[in-house]
């Protein structure tokens, strides 16, 4: 499995420009991981993961192969977006499939970029966006109840699940996100969002959109926005999508030089990332021979079957049992065999939970 995040934000507030920066760190990986077909809103970028280099190096692999993350980019949204203003509306279909959300806002001040409505307040910028993403989960929700009201007259036991989504509907009529429905989170409520893919119900990671004078201390629009954020439980990561971009050409070296130089130790792409793998609970395993050391994405909590799935079905399916190396016993120890010899090689069965940093062999049944 990977991590899909969608870019939503008003025309102008940098979201191509820090998808610009996204497509070059693609393109710089792009010999290094496998899925290189690349749509024009679409950049599949490399999760950032030292630990990849150091199992390379002790196991000799010819490569490192990097989980990915997709990013998604979509034209601005603007005011009646969602009633078909502006080219926003045709392309949220386009994010309903992700799994976050990342909402760029404008948090610099530059006369020489034009604000859609005046001047630069991200707090109206961040109403104007949720309100038309509540807008086109009410659109989705009542296609659905329309297509429901049909079906209940031959079946009555489809009742409950309307009540849920007129419950639904009225709750976004009252401007409120999805997210914040208690009925939705229950277990009665996941068929309703597996067929909805409601946009309001996906984690936010706002990205504050910073010029490079603000990368040191907060300015005030930023702390408006990271207190918004918390209050309704999203991420908030600061960034200079301007920035981003320059750093995306630069060699690792280079990169790490460039941001010091403004007191920065992490780009804003992997603090993006890293926030959203947060947010979902994810984690990474790693598989590790001479060919190859990969790392596979998987969620908190997964057992080792299903994190085995990832890698192939057969593997879940036949799954016998996996030899799984701690990744700080790997590197204490330095080889496989090492390991093995120290005893700090377990095998674990089916109940095994994985952890993130495991470096795991799978055995199963073909
Ligand atoms: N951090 C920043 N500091 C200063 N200027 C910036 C920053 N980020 C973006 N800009 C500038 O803002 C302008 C708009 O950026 P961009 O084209 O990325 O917006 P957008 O959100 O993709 O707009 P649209 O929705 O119309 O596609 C560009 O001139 C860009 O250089
Ligand atoms: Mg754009």
């Amino acid at each position: 499995m990977g991590l899909s995040i969608g870019i939503v934000g008003l025309p102008n507030v940098g979201k191509s420009t820090l998808f610009n920066a996204l497509t070059r760190a693609q393109n710089a990986e792009s010999a290094n991981y496998p899925f290189c077909t690349i749509e024009p809103n679409r950049a599949v970028v490399p999760v950032p993961d030292l630990r990849l280099y150091k199992l390379q190096e002790l196991a000799s692999s010819q490569k490192v192969i990097h989980a990915t993350v997709d990013f998604i980019d979509i034209a601005g949204l603007v005011r009646g977006a969602s009633k078909g203003e502006g080219l926003g509306n045709q392309f949220l279909a386009n994010i309903r499939e992700c799994d976050a959300i990342l909402h760029v806002v404008r948090c610099f001040e530059n006369d020489d970029v034009i604000h859609v409505d005046g001047a630069v307040d991200p707090i109206r910028d961040m109403e104007t966006i949720d309100t038309e993403l509540i807008l086109a989960d009410l659109q989705a929700a009542e296609r659905k109840a329309e297509r429901l009201g049909k079906q209940i007259k031959g079946d009555k036991r489809l009742a409950p699940q309307m009540d849920l989504l007129r419950g639904l509907i009225d709750h976004l009529n009252a401007g409120r996100p999805a997210s914040e429905m208690t009925e939705l989170h229950s277990d009665p409520g996941a068929e309703l969002r597996r067929d909805l893919l409601l946009i309001t119900f996906k984690p936010v990671i706002f990205a504050m959109n910073v010029d490079e004078d603000g990368l040191g201390e907060d300015n005030a629009h930023v702390r408006r926005v990271r207190e918004a954020a918390q209050a309704r439980a999203a991420g908030a990561v600061k960034i200079s999508a301007r920035m981003e971009e320059e750093l995306a050409g630069l060699s690792p070296e280079e990169a790490a030089e460039f941001l010091a130089s403004y007191g920065v130790q992490e780009s804003g792409l992997d603090l993006i990332i890293r926030a959203g793998y947060e947010m979902l609970g994810l984690c990474s395993y790693f598989t590790a021979g001479p060919k190859e050391v990969r790392a596979w994405t998987i969620r908190q909590g997964w057992k080792a079957p299903q994190g085995a799935g990832v890698i192939h079905t057969d593997f879940e399916r036949g799954f016998i049992r996996a030899e799984v190396i701690a990744y700080e016993d790997y590197v204490k120890h330095g080889s496989e065999a090492k390991c093995r010899a120290a005893g700090v090689l377990r095998v674990e069965g089916k109940e095994y939970v994985l952890k993130d940093g495991d470096v795991v062999h799978f055995l199963f049944n073909a």
